[in-house]
């Protein structure tokens, strides 16, 4: 399978070569380019390349693969920084200094790294495939060592071992390894799809009352230029309840992702004490890398997702911003010279992100643990245009809605959450959760803050007819109310202590401020005046 390029058009090649099939993946040129096999036409393949095709000339060689583009997966990702084609870039810094190029020789796993096998089947057992043969510790994780195929057991290793040896041979000699291969395009398989019930606690006040998110749910919030998506993603990672979280940097700046890293490694995770960064795997394709290898790292960070979703883990994948790779795909196909559907992206673009969230979602894993997978995703649609092709073609698939309003985000009102367009669709199971565990009233006291907020927006018109002196008493209490909801209950500082907000702090900061509005209306209704009223009730 091997083959010559016949000619470069940016990031696309195309090679004569026989042999491939879509969505191979092949090596180009003398540096060994990553790339994937997108079109065939009889002998002639086209090929995308993930990385910087610079120097790339005709003639240079081919090489296919004969498989597709793989991630690694196994004990040692947590904590590790990789770019989209899996290429841990701090051991790659080390080795080649700060600007990446192909280094292939470099796996994504340290293979050296001692790791401590614990087997549960022993030499002479018949085992199935995905039948679990023994376990790894990684810090608080524990990998499940699966049997790739059905055969008897002929050795069984126990202790200490690395990546590179097996932990178990089966009678015919073949090897059974810790880590394993997965094609980055092919979702891990599961026993059953289970409704996303469980909330998913994000210590933001706004989400977990108003738009309350789920595990194994999706959310994007699509926001213009500087209205705090990075922030709210970064602040989402850090505080929300999940066991290990998946960030995606997609064609944002490096020195974001490089401040990220930097808080991470110094942060502690709340539930167990431990450094954020041992619950954390990075996944960058900064603004200055190949814009192709977007796609790449957008599927191989879904990809380690499920993995560790499958290990019946709680998986948070975020990604800033899906915009990026909308923006890739588009060059990609008009490279591809494809018919451009609307604003020149794909036509395919809706259903290609329709089956990326797809991935998402609770599930029973093969061994009958139970694990999800939970997205929450900011879209930037330029001009701050929610009617743009990417944020419309993820509303249809989305399970939350977060639309970061401009406006706010002028008045530094943080996070820049418009809490009359946004929406969630998991409110409803989740609402019963909450009033079960956290605050019996909660489902109450949600009713009546979007029951306030929105007849304070009524209100708002008549006020600025009328002024807010001229306004009845009762409806000045109301616009007061509703004022210390949004200063104080709706924003959010992300660099100060209020950072995170426990659900019963959640409860009883809502609970202070409706029963102070209550004592005020009884007030108001026993003939005090505003002042008076709000003096007593205070
Ligand atoms: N919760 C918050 N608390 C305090 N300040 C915030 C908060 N969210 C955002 N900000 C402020 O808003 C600024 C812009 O935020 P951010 O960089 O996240 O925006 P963005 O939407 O990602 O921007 P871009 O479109 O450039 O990527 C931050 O530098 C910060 O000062």
């Amino acid at each position: 399978m091997d083959g010559l390029i016949t000619g470069i058009s940016g990031p696309t090649v195309t090679a004569k070569i026989g042999g491939v099939k879509l969505c191979d993946m092949v090596l180009v040129g003398h540096a060994g380019l990553v790339g994937e096999v997108v079109r065939l036409e009889g002998e002639q393949a086209v090929v995308q390349v993930y990385e910087n095709t610079l120097g790339l000339g005709v003639g240079e060689p081919v090489v296919g693969t004969g498989g597709q583009l793989t991630v690694t997966l196994g004990p040692g990702l947590v904590s590790t920084m990789y770019d989209g084609l899996q290429r841990p870039l701090e051991r790659v810094r080390a080795a080649v200094g700060p600007f990446i190029r192909p280094c292939r020789d470099i796996p994504p796993l340290d293979t050296a790294a001692e790791w401590r096998f614990e087997p549960d089947r022993k030499a002479g057992d018949e085992v199935g495939a995905g039948e679990v043969i023994g376990r790894i510790r990684e810090g608080a994780f524990v990998h499940l060592i699966t049997a790739p195929v059905p055969g008897r057991l002929g050795e069984v290793r126990s202790g200490s071992c690395t990546l590179a040896e097996p932990v178990a041979h089966y009678e015919d000699g073949s090897g059974i390894f810790a880590l394993q291969k997965w094609p980055v395009r092919r979702p891990r398989p599961f026993r059953r799809k289970l409704p996303p019930v469980l909330p998913l606690v994000t210590g933001q006040r706004v989400i977990d009352f108003l738009f309350p998110m789920v595990r194994g749910g999706t959310a994007i919030f699509p926001g213009g230029f500087g209205t705090g998506k990075t922030i709210l993603e970064q602040t989402i990672a850090k505080f929300a309840d999940a066991d290990l979280v998946v960030y995606v940097g997609c064609g944002e700046r490096g020195n974001e992702m490089a401040e990220l890293l930097e808080e991470f490694r110094t942060l502690k995770d709340q539930r167990t004490g431990a450094s954020l960064l041992s619950r954390t795997i990075v996944v960058v394709n900064t603004s200055n890398m190949p814009v192709a290898a977007r796609e790449a790292s957008i599927y191989t960070a879904v990809t380690i997702a499920e993995y560790y979703r499958d290990l019946g883990l709680h998986v948070l994948l975020l990604a800033d911003s899906i915009s990026r790779w909308g923006e890739a795909l588009r060059e990609i196909s008009s490279s591809l010279e494809e018919m451009p559907g609307e604003e020149g992206y794909p036509t395919y673009l809706s259903s290609r992100l329709a089956a990326f969230f797809e991935r998402a979602g609770a599930v029973e894993t093969l061994n009958g643990a139970i694990g999800s997978l939970t997205m929450i995703l900011s879209v930037s649609p330029p001009g701050g245009d929610f009617s743009e092709p990417v944020t419309q073609a993820c509303l249809r698939t989305t399970g939350v809605f977060l639309m970061l309003d401009a406006a706010l985000a002028h008045s530094r009102h943080y996070p820049a959450i418009n809490w009359a367009q946004s929406y969630s669709l998991y409110a409803a199971g989740v609402t019963g959760h909450f009033t079960a565990r956290v605050a019996p009233a909660w489902g109450e006291m949600q009713q009546r803050c979007r029951e306030l907020l929105q007849r304070e927006e009524t209100l708002r018109e008549v006020a600025e007819i009328v002024g807010a002196e001229g306004l009845q008493d009762g409806d000045r209490l109301l616009m007061m109310t509703t004022e210390r909801i949004r200063n104080e209950f709706l924003c959010q500082n992300a660099y100060g202590d209020d950072a995170f907000c426990a659900p019963e702090r959640t409860a009883a900061k809502m609970g202070a401020i409706l029963a102070l509005h209550d004592r005020a209306e009884a007030g108001l209704k026993q003939g005090l005046s505003l002042d008076e009223a709000l003096a007593g009730g205070a």
